[in-house]
């Protein structure tokens, strides 16, 4: 077995969801398709609420700045002429979700609706949060061994916590010490590694961060946290140079703790 060995310095697992602790298939083939087939149904049934219309102001803030993007839908304003504009709206909406999901985009406006249409699925027995077989176990060994755990996803907070908290494995958020998602920065950004490391209250060396993303782990990095590269079943390959240049891991079982020494 290959073995990743963690720097001594390192007191926080920060870990990324889909391809990491779960199958991007879970995401692509119960998730995703549950948005696409209930949202106009969610929309319908909580439109009067204020959650709800936040998260549409949210979508036609994200509309106008994709305005220049190929394949936008813009979301109308309403302005209260009945039944037939509130229809219409709605459309919109669907249309501009299914779009964003289309290019599997990770807008924060995106995340956020999706989070509050999964809550009823989740809430219900519909669905189950989903991981790889290692993962449970390896982060109680992790906290037992004196490290903290975070979640970095392009998922909204809300989404995270649904998935942990009604999984397979029943509620596993107490091993959690936190969350985080793309309000403090997208993945891609190093500022937002900066940002989480300061929140947590460490430095960034003190941070191992978990992801399948590249481009992710080159924005960590760049703000000097320890990365590893997570390759699972079903993850996009990986080039050659990348193989060569990023640690990779194909389990968490492959992380040695400086305190197992
Ligand atoms: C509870 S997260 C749902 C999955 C999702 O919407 C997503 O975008 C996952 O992105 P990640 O940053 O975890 O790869
Ligand atoms: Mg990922």
């Amino acid at each position: 077995m290959v073995v990743f060995a963690v720097p001594a310095e390192v007191a926080v697992i920060l870990l990324d969801i889909e391809g990491t602790t779960t199958p991007i298939t879970y995401v692509k083939d119960t998730l995703f398709p549950y948005v696409k087939d209930n949202v106009k149904e969610y929309l319908r049934a909580h439109w009067e609420e204020e959650e709800c219309q936040q998260d549409i102001s949210l979508l036609r803030k994200q509309a106008e700045e994709d305005s220049n993007l190929d394949g936008v839908v813009p979301i109308p304003l309403e302005t209260g002429n009945g039944e037939d504009e509130v229809e219409q709206v709605i459309q919109a909406v669907v249309d501009n979700v299914h779009w964003q999901m289309s290019l599997d985009r990770k807008t924060t406006a995106l995340k956020q609706l999706q989070g509050h249409i999964w809550r009823a699925a989740y809430a219900t027995g519909h669905m189950k949060g989903e991981f790889f077989q290692d993962v449970v176990p390896a982060i109680r060994k992790w906290r037992e061994a004196g490290m903290k755990v975070y979640i970095y996803s392009s998922g909204s907070v809300e989404a995270q916590k649904l998935l942990f908290g009604y999984s397979t494995e029943g509620d596993i958020l107490e091993l959690f010490d936190g969350h985080f998602d793309t309000k403090i920065g997208h993945k891609v950004e190093s500022e937002s590694y900066r940002r989480i490391a300061s929140s947590i209250g460490c430095s960034t060396n003190n941070v191992l961060f978990l992801t399948d993303v590249t481009r992710e782990a080159n924005a960590a990095e760049e703000a000097d946290m320890h990365v590893a590269v997570v390759v699972r079943p079903g993850n996009a390959g990986l080039t050659d140079d990348e193989k060569s240049y990023y640690s990779l891991i194909t389990s968490f079982n492959e992380l040695f703790l400086p305190s197992s020494t």
